[in-house]
């Protein structure tokens, strides 16, 4: 840390997730006292307040936002530190918490706060759709609607997700949609169009198993209408993974998309519902926002990384083997 002091802002939500965070100001504290860190703590009272507290904190020289709360926390959190030297730390405290998930981040606060201390930082892509900046997903369609309805409930957690999501089901028609994308021009009746930078909604919910949140690229998904029958095997591939198998799944790279629809209506991002006009134009910000990660974070990384050592074993290795 070379004696320079590090100016910490941790932004909590209240209402976030369903767990307690009552003991977070002061593990938050311990974790600035081992440092050599100037911490102030603020809490949100409203939606919107957390970009007004992260905006202030890096005009004062903010090194480091410590944001704990779920995905319309850090959103609101990280699209304020867009481009800046500014590093995002985060404790998972949401209910879906996509994002923490994707980069590794551990859920148990502890843990998370630990894992700041390190201080690994990785820089990730974000894309922006009419102008809103979004780090996971966005979309149209059923998982828009689902997204204005849990943002209705009083009660948060993953048990009201699945809650609304039932219910909204039951109402739920899919409509049509025309996607550019790239070049290529797909004309189709969908239940939902998702738009993927990272490769879940949260909840390790996997609606882009081959997204990669640093490639510069965002995933497609386009979900068709389908039958009661196909709700076992979509669930079961949602979450291992394995939904670009499925028949009525169509999936595509790509670095510019646009969705136009017959009528302005609801769109997520990250989860949160806003309204949106007939046409979305959505790209990618490559490398934009830099956050604090365990050392490797993605799992082709990994496998590369492993591939890596096993070269490198068999390099300094077999000309003694062979000897
Ligand atoms: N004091 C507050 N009162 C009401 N709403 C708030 C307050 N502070 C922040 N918010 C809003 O709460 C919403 C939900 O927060 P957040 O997304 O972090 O939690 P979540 O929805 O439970 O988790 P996830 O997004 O991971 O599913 C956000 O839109 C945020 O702007």
């Amino acid at each position: 840390m070379d004696g320079k002091i590090i100016k910490v802002q941790a932004i909590i939500n209240p209402i976030s997730g369903v767990g307690s965070k009552r003991k977070i100001p002061k593990m938050i504290e311990q974790m600035c006292e081992k440092g050599n860190c100037l911490l102030d703590i603020s809490f949100t009272e409203y939606r919107g307040h957390a970009s007004e507290l992260t905006k202030k904190a890096i005009d004062e020289g903010a090194n480091c936002i410590i944001a704990v709360g779920g995905d319309g926390t850090v959103n609101e959190i990280a699209r304020a530190m867009l481009h800046s030297d500014a590093v995002l730390g985060i404790v998972p405290k949401g209910s879906g918490n996509g994002l923490a998930r994707e980069l590794h981040i551990p859920m148990d606060a502890k843990r998370a706060l630990d894992l700041i201390a390190k201080g690994h930082i990785s820089t990730i892509d974000c894309c922006r759709a009419n102008g809103q900046v979004f780090f996971c997903t966005c979309g149209v369609g059923f998982d828009a609607a689902v997204s204005q309805k849990f943002a209705e409930e009083r009660r948060r957690g993953s048990l009201t997700y699945i809650k609304n999501t039932v219910e909204e089901y039951l109402s739920y028609k899919p409509e049509p949609y025309e996607l550019l994308v790239d070049n290529q021009t797909i004309k189709e009746k969908a239940f939902l169009v998702a738009c993927a930078n990272a490769s879940q909604y949260g909840n390790n919910a996997f609606i882009a198993p081959h997204a990669n949140i640093q490639d510069g690229r965002m995933d497609l998904t386009i979900l068709s209408p389908f039958t009661p029958l196909d709700i076992a095997p979509l669930a079961i591939q949602l979450f291992t993974k394995q939904i670009d198998r499925n028949s009525k799944i169509k999936t595509l790279k790509a670095q510019q998309v646009t969705i136009i629809r017959q009528e302005p209506g609801v769109m997520h991002l990250d989860g949160e519902p806003i309204m949106a006009d007939s046409r979305i134009d959505i790209s990618v910000i490559p490398q934009s926002l830099h956050v604090i990660t365990p050392e490797v974070v993605s799992f082709t990384k990994e496998v590369h990384n492993l591939f890596g050592e096993v070269t490198r074993f068999f390099d300094k290795r077999l000309p003694y083997i062979f000897r």
